[in-house]
């Protein structure tokens, strides 16, 4: 493991380090052993290093020396700054190369890969230039370089792939995007390819001025076959989607139909009734909170948990013992929750029973204070047990409890589907049997400035900003590594379920790779720790329709565990 008295992936690592020296998500990098487990970001299998994760980090520099680390197997280094060329890649540099997730940054040079074992590749919103020509990946399943400067046709075996994985380069052409028009210059010694007729109009141009009119009448008609064919193919594309969103509709309204013996509205005419014959005291109440008094709430004993953006939690006793969370909302981010539909959402909050949900008994919304009971979880959370350091036993019962919350609440019969909008290791507990307890479901969709806590800014500020928060107490901050990029576009987008997956993903990420000892449970435990990155990185992608369902995460988890 230790050679010439350092471990061998220690220079690679250093020198992409040294890019970052005062990075928070590479603070963690100290000592001689990046398989020492303290490493974060760093996944090691038999000793050497097989993963690195570092999405979203602020980062600068090359990206080359981690390309030096020869066990790679995943490496991941989404939406950061990084620069430079991607050095050549083939079995002889990276023999373990199955996923290179490089999208979002600021590479450039040309793409040479010929990796016969290589799964997935994003590339996509970056500077690439020249052709795909030296790309050569056949057993990739997941392709996309999109949004680059690439040009000239796109070579057989690539255009399996869709034209999503193509779009956005002005010089690309051939199947699945649109023919290449190809214009022969009249000495004949070389040939020019585009796909667009202003591209086309630019070799013509080139052609005139060698006199030839004949080529003029030629490349006209060319341009306007490509013309055809653009036109031709946005029919069909709109065709498609149209038939798509139809479908989508149909199904929806399918299984809303089905649901709707379960809609909530009866459920609200109880708990009405209920508010109104003063059972809570002001306060609204669930199953398993009906003896629960706002009275005897504002006067039990209190200790603050923790103060987030949307407020503070406190752990409550009650006069005759019992003992609840409290979180006081904050007023200034719910100025504007005060209306029915937050009152729907609460209701049908308080109706979600689930083993890997915290169950919501109470409510209040009065006078501009807003108050949600919970199970009190003396245990605490995901972020303070990532602290702690986890065995791989209690990190895959984590993550598959909290996946099976999240499903739960995503299947909920009701319309429109509930959402969490906030899936963090904050808001996710622990229960007495150390199961994960799902908590504070849809509740952020109500703040009001979604900017301010949803959006991950330019350079956001670290990479586990909980995590590093010290104590594990406060989230503080407001921004979190977990929002979906779609709620980063500014134009105040809504959480959706495929956000929850996409900040699932980063939680099952940073919980198979965080803070745990290598190698500790053998291969069946390397095998299992892979098949979660490969869920998380699914569960990350960049587009919300390539994510799966919960459901689905379920399912692959179920696969191998
Ligand atoms: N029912 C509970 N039992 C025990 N601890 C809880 C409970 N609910 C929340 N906590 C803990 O209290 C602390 C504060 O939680 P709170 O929800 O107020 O903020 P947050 O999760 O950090 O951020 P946000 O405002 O975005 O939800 C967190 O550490 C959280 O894990």
């Amino acid at each position: 493991e230790l050679a010439n008295g350092g471990h061998q992936d220690l220079p690679p690592l250093l020198s992409f380090k040294s890019y970052n020296p005062t990075a928070t998500a590479m603070e963690s990098w100290v000592g001689i052993n990046p398989c020492s487990g303290s490493w974060i970001g760093v996944r090691c299998k038999k000793g050497r290093v097989i993963g690195v994760f570092l999405d979203n980090a602020s980062l600068v520099g090359s990206v080359a020396p981690l390309l030096d680390l020869t066990h790679v197997s995943v490496l991941t280094i989404r939406r950061n700054s990084l620069s430079g060329r991607l050095p050549p890649l083939d079995n002889s540099t990276n023999p373990m190369l199955r996923h290179l997730l490089i999208s979002h940054n600021k590479l450039s040079g040309d793409l040479s890969l010929s990796l016969p074992s290589l799964v997935t590749l994003r590339a996509e919103h970056n500077g690439f230039h020249g052709g795909l020509g030296a790309v050569s990946v056949p057993m990739a399943r997941s392709f996309n370089v999109s949004r680059n400067m690439l040009g000239g046709e796109i070579n057989g075996d690539l255009s399996r792939f869709p034209s999503s994985s193509f779009g956005g380069n002005v010089g690309l052409c051939g199947h699945p995007l649109p023919r290449c028009v190809r214009a022969y210059s009249a000495l004949g010694d070389s040939s020019s390819i585009s796909q667009s007729p202003t591209a086309a109009m630019d070799t013509s141009s080139v052609s005139s001025s060698n006199g030839g009119s004949l080529s003029k009448l030629v490349l006209t008609a060319l341009m306007a076959t490509g013309i055809g064919n653009a036109v031709l193919i946005l029919i069909s594309v709109a065709i498609s989607v149209a038939m798509f969103v139809y479908v989508r509709r149909k199904l929806r309204s399918m299984k809303d139909a089905s649901d709707s013996a379960l809609t909530f509205h009866e459920e609200d005419k109880v708990d009405e009734k209920r508010q109104k014959n003063g059972g809570g005291g002001g306060l609204v109440v669930f199953e398993g909170g009906e003896d629960l008094r706002l009275e005897s709430l504002l006067k039990a004993s209190a200790e603050v948990l923790g103060k987030g953006v949307s407020g503070s939690t406190y752990k409550a006793v009650l006069e005759d013992g019992v003992v609840v969370a409290v979180k006081r909302l904050s007023a200034l981010q719910f100025a504007g929750a005060a209306g029915k539909a937050f009152d729907r959402h609460m209701r049908l909050a308080g109706r979600l029973r689930h083993r890997h949900v915290a169950s919501l008994r109470a409510y209040c919304n009065s006078s501009g204070e807003r108050l949600l009971v919970y199970d009190f979880f003396p245990n605490g959370s995901l972020q303070s047990l990532l602290l702690r350091g986890l065995d791989w036993a209690a990190r895959k019962a984590i993550v598959r409890g909290a996946a099976e919350g999240i499903n739960y609440i995503h299947t909920f019969p009701a319309r429109p589907a509930l959402v969490h909008a906030n899936v963090k290791p904050s808001n996710i507990l622990l229960d007495d049997r150390g199961e994960a307890c799902v908590s504070e479901c849809g509740v952020m969709r109500y703040a009001a400035n979604i900017q301010q806590h949803c959006v991950i800014p330019r350079h956001p500020p670290e990479m586990f900003p909980d995590r590093a928060a010290s104590g594990g107490g406060g989230g503080g901050g407001g921004w979190h590594g977990y929002a979906a990029p779609e709620l980063a576009s500014g134009g105040g987008a809504r959480a959706t379920q495929e956000s929850d997956v996409y900040s699932f993903g980063m939680v099952l990420l940073e919980v198979v790779n965080g803070g745990g000892k290598d190698g500790d449970g053998g291969g069946e435990e390397e095998e299992e720790a892979m098949g979660m990155v490969r869920i998380g990185m699914m569960c990350t992608a960049e587009a919300p329709e390539e994510r799966p369902r919960m459901a689905q995460v379920l399912a692959m988890m179920a696969e191998f565990m």
